[in-house]
């Protein structure tokens, strides 16, 4: 199989080249394309494997991810249609934000049109593990490249819950450690927006974050059975029906969850999970009502 990727408006043309670039070194021969909208798909390209969506309007210093809301629900909403109508069954990473809400729209505008597949919906999350890996690497002097940080819950704030204990290879943090880590990585993107000043959020390292989330996708696509990767998906790991976890990918999506990330969980870790859960349960109430309560768009 030669696994072909459609990535719906990337960021901007550095952005769709830092994927390709970043994605030529896989086994596959993956394409990427970019599209000014997934309506103008040509017909040789319906049948791809992987839509990546990022489309949407950034953050100015001053605003929540949730202020994105009024207008990327939206965009989302739209162009999940398109793809439920294109390639049915191709994989879906949303970037668009705020993720905790458009990943739900996405699984109802799926559900809507017969095709959704849970284990082929991903919340792409994979900024907040390189933030975390980064962020660790430095803090310790490590190796980045050794380093692995677990990023359960969300992809907001204190959604954002970066299991410190579960760092491979294992660290010993102080308690001041672990306070400062866990902001600074749950203030990551606010971090970058307020020092772009108006010109937008992270753009360079979300398009690293999404070449390497894509190439792990294109990796399982093509049957390689040692893929993990944290992305916020349909779960059952806790009572909330989507949460960021670990999972194993396989050819078909989701294989497992990683369950054992949340056993033995430090009270810090417990204690953040338990207050992330209010927050994160209504993000995703609230995409999932948006696209319930929307009239129909006309055939
Ligand atoms: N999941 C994550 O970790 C991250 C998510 N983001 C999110 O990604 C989204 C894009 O951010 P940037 O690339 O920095 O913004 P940008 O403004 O640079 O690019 C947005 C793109 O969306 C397209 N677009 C706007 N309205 C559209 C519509 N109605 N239909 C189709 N395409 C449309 C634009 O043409 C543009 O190509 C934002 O929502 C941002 O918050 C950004 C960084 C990290
Ligand atoms: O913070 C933002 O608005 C963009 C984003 O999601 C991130 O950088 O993690």
């Amino acid at each position: 199989m030669s696994p072909l990727v459609a990535s719906l408006n990337l960021y901007d043309i550095a952005n769709v080249k830092g994927v390709a670039a970043d994605l030529s070194h896989c086994n596959t021969p993956a394409q990427v394309s970019a599209f000014t909208g997934f309506a103008e798909l040509p017909d040789s390209l319906k049948n791809v494997d992987l839509i990546i969506i990022p489309a949407g309007v950034p953050r100015k210093p001053g605003m929540t991810r949730d202020d994105l809301f009024k207008i990327n629900a939206g965009i989302v909403r739209t162009l999940v249609e398109a793809a439920a109508e294109h390639a049915p069954n191709a994989w879906i990473n949303i970037i668009s934000n705020p993720v905790n809400s458009t990943v739900p729209i996405a699984a109802e505008v799926l559900k809507q049109k017969g095709v959704y597949n849970p284990r082929k919906l991903f919340g792409v999350t994979t900024l907040d593990v390189v933030r975390a890996n980064t962020f660790v690497a430095q803090k310790k002097n490590l190796r980045l490249i050794d380093v692995d940080v677990p990023v359960l819950g969300g992809h907001a704030g204190i959604t954002i819950l970066p299991l410190l204990s579960k760092t491979r290879p294992a660290v010993e943090f102080s308690p001041e450690e672990i306070e400062e880590l866990t902001v600074r990585i749950q203030n990551g993107g606010t971090e970058v927006v307020e020092a772009k000043a108006g010109a937008g959020s992270a753009t360079l390292s979300m398009a690293y974050a999404a070449a390497r989330f894509a190439e792990s996708c294109i990796r399982a696509l093509d049957g390689d059975e040692s893929v993990y990767e944290c992305s916020f998906v349909q779960s059952e790991v806790t009572e909330l029906p989507f949460f960021a976890s670990r999972v194993k990918l396989c050819k078909e999506g989701v294989e497992a969850f990683i369950n054992a990330d949340l056993n033995g969980l430090t009270d810090y870790e417990q204690t953040a999970l338990e207050a992330l859960k209010p927050e994160l349960k209504a993000s995703i109430e609230k995409g999932i009502n948006f696209v319930k309560q929307s009239l129909p768009v006309a055939a």
